[in-house]
């Protein structure tokens, strides 16, 4: 099974990934919960920020025309109240106007919808409108739960075609409706949910085609709807491979990656996903704007990088042009013991600057090592230390193995073979499955990440555990935090740390508390608040001070340009000006 045999899942909102793969927690994992002092939570009465509710049925998979997917798991869902629960007729609605957490969007702009796109790619019903609801972050996944229904659209459009895109702006841009990208929907940022206004969800499925492949150049068009598994399969007919596999993999769409720079788990040997797009086309409410003549040039700034990661805030992303490899024939994945995480890091730093460089280099520390991979045999006999993994996928597999074997045995690495690298491959999309079990537990599980220069990244571990385990603590329910690299550079790496505690009686609150800890300690260490997980919401007052007042300013003046009504994602990556 390799990722272009993935099928696309069909994601169900508030709990991560295909319905049928769920995961029950091993006895031994409910065991060692109870050491947290978790304990399972009464279900929620009416709990919500809005006290409004969860609908049934609603399916993130929802689609023009179609219902979404039988409902995931609501059964704690509270009645409704302030929302309309009936699924009524999507454009039924004109005339009447929609409300969208609480905030109307007039019968007339819903007109003017339908009027670019049709009825039929206008809808308006709880259960569509429900679906397209905040992402996957802890804090989503727990204001599902609690039928929290702020944050929802006020209607969900489907349009087709960039020219639809690009109408759909300008009118919206008239009439003053505010719009946010919709394409995967697996934000964990808050990133589909501006604050304080109605908005337009723009699901981005229909645009759905590999355009064209360019077998010379070794180049794609493939348009934003494309999720990362379809995008795989269809290159796969051709013999190629993008190589972009993030951990939302099932879920994330082709736009979705370009407009938050997403990195993926093999992006040590096929790079970052701003580092493939040598091309787009992006739909502004001021036009169309079209960059990549060539795969690089001197001619001024390079522009694609100020709408790779823009978030939605400066333009749709319609499609973009992506270089691709060979689908390669041969793959080994393995794992290698240090006795330290600082000794596997300087073993890992070594390997990132001066080679071979594998396609996957992954280093847990003590903790995640020890937990993650609970088999006791893994690291040889149970004695402690750390685990790499390391992949490598393409031509000289062999030949490059052979010669990171000699670089990590003289950095103090133990071969540890194949089984622990194929344990890895095997489980890396299993993981988040594991969230909502935990969460249904009463523990209280989030990850964050950062990224950092080489020689800082001892001191922004210390201090990000340190900022996670004093908050925590603090507030009577003392964590554990696990961290692993899981990007490396030139020049430094990303820490991706996973926190696991027992949920207080308000775990949305909980976890702001700590996450501001956790960014507080990120700035002092001078890291940067995110290496791929993106701004959004969560992340945009610590993003401005990162940046400082001018760069803020810089943005918000090219916002202005192009979005001249702020119709764009409002509140989402820039700060209003
Ligand atoms: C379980 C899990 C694991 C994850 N693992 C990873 C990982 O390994 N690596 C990683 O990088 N991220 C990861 N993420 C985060 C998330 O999957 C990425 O940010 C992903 O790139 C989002 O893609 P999407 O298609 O779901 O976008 P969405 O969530 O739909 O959108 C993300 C943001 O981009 C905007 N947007 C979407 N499409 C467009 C467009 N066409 N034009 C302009 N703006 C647009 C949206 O409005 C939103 O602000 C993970 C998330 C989850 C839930």
């Amino acid at each position: 099974m390799t990722e272009s045999d993935l099928p696309v899942a069909n994601l169900t909102p508030g709990r991560w990934g295909d319905p049928t793969q769920a995961v029950e927690l091993p006895a031994a994992a409910l065991e060692a919960l109870k050491h947290l002092g978790v304990r399972r939570p009464t279900p929620h009465g009416a709990v919500g920020e809005s006290g409004s509710a969860a609908p049934e049925g609603a399916g993130k998979a929802g689609g023009p025309g179609g219902a979404g997917d039988a409902g995931g798991p609501l059964a704690e869902a509270v009645s409704p109240t302030t929302a309309s629960a009936s699924g009524e007729g999507a454009v039924s609605a004109v005339g009447s106007g929609a409300v969208g957490g609480g905030r109307e969007l007039g019968g007339e702009g819903l007109a003017v919808l339908v009027g670019v796109l049709g009825p039929e790619h206008v809808l308006t019903d709880f259960e569509s409108r429900w679906a397209h609801t905040r992402g996957y972050s802890t804090p989503d996944l727990l204001r599902h739960r609690m039928g929290d229904t702020t944050d929802m659209p006020a209607a969900v459009v489907y349009p087709g075609s960039h020219e639809e895109v690009q109408r759909l702006l300008g009118v919206c841009s008239e009439q003053g409706i505010a719009v946010v990208p919709y394409a995967g929907g697996t934000s964990v940022v808050g990133g589909l949910a501006p604050q304080g206004t109605a908005f337009v969800a723009v699901d981005l499925r229909r645009l759905d085609k590999l355009v064209e492949i360019d077998e010379v150049s070794r180049t794609a068009r493939i348009e934003a709807g494309v999720r990362g598994t379809a995008a795989e399969a269809l290159l796969a007919e051709r013999g190629y491979t993008l190589g972009h596999f993030p951990q939302s993999y099932e879920g994330a769409s082709i736009g979705g990656y370009a407009a938050t720079r997403s990195s993926g788990q093999a992006s040590a040997g096929y790079g970052r996903f701003d580092q493939m797009v040598v091309g787009l086309t992006v739909a502004t409410p001021r036009g169309t704007i079209e960059l990549g003549r060539a795969p690089m040039s001197a001619a001024g700034p390079d522009l694609r990088q100020l709408f790779l990661g823009s978030e939605g805030a400066l333009g749709i992303i319609t499609s973009v042009v992506v270089r691709v490899r060979p689908r390669p024939t041969e793959r080994s994945f393995e794992g290698w013991r240090f006795a330290s995480f600082d000794e596997g890091l300087t073993a890992i730093r070594r390997v990132a600057q001066d080679g071979p460089v594998p396609t996957v280099l992954r280093l847990s520390d003590e903790a995640e090592t020890a937990i993650n991979l609970a088999d006791p045999n893994v690291l040889g006999g149970g004695s402690g230390g750390v685990l790499a993994i390391v992949g490598f996928e393409g031509a000289r597999t062999p030949v490059r193995r052979a010669e990171l074997a000699e670089v990590l045995t003289a950095a103090g690495g133990t071969y540890l073979g194949e089984g622990p690298g194929d344990t890895w491959r095997q489980g890396r999309y299993r993981a988040p499955y594991l969230r909502d079990p935990l969460l249904d537990e009463g523990a209280l599980v989030e990850t964050l990440e950062t990224a950092g220069f080489w020689s800082t990244l001892p001191a922004l571990k210390a201090g990000v555990t340190e900022a996670l385990v004093n908050e925590l603590t603090a507030q009577g329910t003392p964590p554990i935090v696990l961290c692993h690299v899981s990007h490396v550079y030139e020049t430094g790496a990303s820490l991706y740390f996973t926190v696991i505690s027992a949920q207080t009686g308000d775990p949305v609150a909980q976890w702001r508390r700590a996450k501001i800890a956790a960014n507080d300690a990120i700035a002092k260490a001078g890291a940067t608040i995110t290496h791929h997980h993106a701004v959004g919401t969560d992340h945009r007052d610590a993003y401005a001070a990162e940046i400082g007042p001018l760069a803020v300013e810089t943005l918000q003046a090219v916002k202005r340009v192009l979005d001249p009504n702020n119709i764009l994602s409002p509140g989402i990556l820039i700060p209003p000006s």
